[in-house]
């Protein structure tokens, strides 16, 4: 175990100080593309002017023979890349793959001053982080950087759940992690066969009718994804990280997307990751705070005063846990509203573009 001393020290000479917080910048959809597709890269000003993170995905979804062409791609991205409020981002393969030391090798000396965030597919433990933080620190040494890159986690298998905090805790680079349903499910050999979401066969019945045995009772899908989002979200808030919903596959059905990325959001998560233009508005609307929640949070705040005591507002009891509550909603809307004019205006914010 490292002492607690060495924590903020470089780990390779030459490599820049380790972060002492993560920067939090709006990221309601980390925005999946395919690198190797040349199509694809000829939209990213167009996609990154709509998304709050762009990630170019080098792993799962890119064929084994495109897996050169997609890290070319993403160091192509990086190397044209102006945008300023948008994040780049990659995933690169796993690190038991042929791929992932080239991939970390080409993303950081080529393109490291245009990343923000790497993301580490099939994590299971903090001995994952710490390959990944040593070699990292010696790649920026070698690439003379100045500002050290950020790590971010998924939670795909069980011996990733299980040990999720210490995952979370592993290095000063982890910056999230998000919930990867597709991989997970495999792992823990659930029977589903999607990406994401809900299953019809994962449900309770209502009681018998005492009077009718045979009388219909009605059932009530129930949610797979609550306990691992809720321990995901426990062990991000306990490291200072952030926590992100997956991939929804998904994607003719929207409504069963927006559901899925609405129980994040009010579970915690901060966003989830769109795989098609589709996704984008769902992850915006969801993840930015209702106007009608912003004045009611704001409501209370008010009517709070020094934010400690009970008072009662439209017949609800509103205390120093409920004021804490709408500072989360108010904080949320006004650090999005800083990126985004049409949401401060939105919020009825000072400052908004009328
Ligand atoms: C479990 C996991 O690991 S999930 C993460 C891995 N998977 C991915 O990253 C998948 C990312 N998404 C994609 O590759 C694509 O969306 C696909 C393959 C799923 C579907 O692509 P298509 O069949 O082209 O979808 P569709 O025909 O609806 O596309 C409509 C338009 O949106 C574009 N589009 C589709 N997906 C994306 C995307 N992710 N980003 C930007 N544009 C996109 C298409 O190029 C097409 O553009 P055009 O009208 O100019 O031709
Ligand atoms: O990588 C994501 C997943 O769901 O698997
Ligand atoms: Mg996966």
């Amino acid at each position: 175990m490292r002492s607690a001393k060495d924590f903020f020290r470089p780990l390779a000479a030459g490599a820049p100080q380790p972060l002492r917080e993560i920067t939090v910048r709006p990221s309601r959809m980390i925005h999946f593309f395919p690198a190797a597709n040349e199509k694809m890269r000829s939209k990213v000003p167009d996609m990154a002017a709509q998304v709050d993170v762009l990630l170019a995905n080098l792993e799962d979804g890119v064929p084994a023979s495109d897996k050169e062409a997609a890290r070319d791609g993403l160091v192509e991205v990086g190397k044209a890349w102006s945008a300023t409020d948008t994040q780049l981002w990659t995933r690169v393969n796993s690190l038991d793959s042929p791929w992932a030391l080239d991939d970390l090798t080409a993303a950081v000396t080529e393109i490291g001053d245009k990343l923000d965030v790497i993301m580490i597919p099939k994590v299971e433990g903090p001995e994952d982080i710490h390959y990944v933080d040593r070699l990292l620190a010696q790649l920026e040494a070698r690439a003379g950087l100045e500002k050290p890159l950020m790590v971010h986690a998924i939670l795909e298998t069980a011996q990733g759940v299980a040990r999720v905090e210490e995952i979370c805790g592993a290095s000063p680079r982890m910056q999230g992690l998000s919930l990867g349903p597709a991989d997970l499910a495999a792992n823990r050999r659930m029977k589903t066969t999607r990406v994401g979401g809900g299953h019809p066969g994962y449900l309770v019945r209502e009681d018998p009718d005492a009077d009718d045995a045979e009388a219909p009772r009605a059932t009530f899908q129930q949610d797979l994804w609550h306990y691992t989002i809720s321990r995901m979200v426990d062990a991000c808030v306990m490291h200072g990280i952030l926590p992100y919903y997956g991939p929804f596959g998904d994607i003719a059905d929207t409504t069963a997307c927006e559901d899925q990325f609405r129980n994040a959001y009010l579970l915690g998560c901060v966003g989830a990751w769109s795989l098609h233009p589709a996704q984008i508005p769902i992850a915006k609307k969801v993840f930015s705070p209702d106007p009608a929640d912003v004045a009611h949070a704001q409501r209370v705040i008010e009517a709070m005063g020094d934010g400690t005591g009970a008072v009662m507002l439209d017949g609800k009891m509103e205390d120093d846990a409920s004021v804490k509550q709408c500072r989360v909603i108010v904080d949320l809307a006004q650090e999005l509203s800083a990126r985004d004019p049409e949401l401060a205006e939105l919020y009825g914010f000072e400052g908004a573009a009328s």
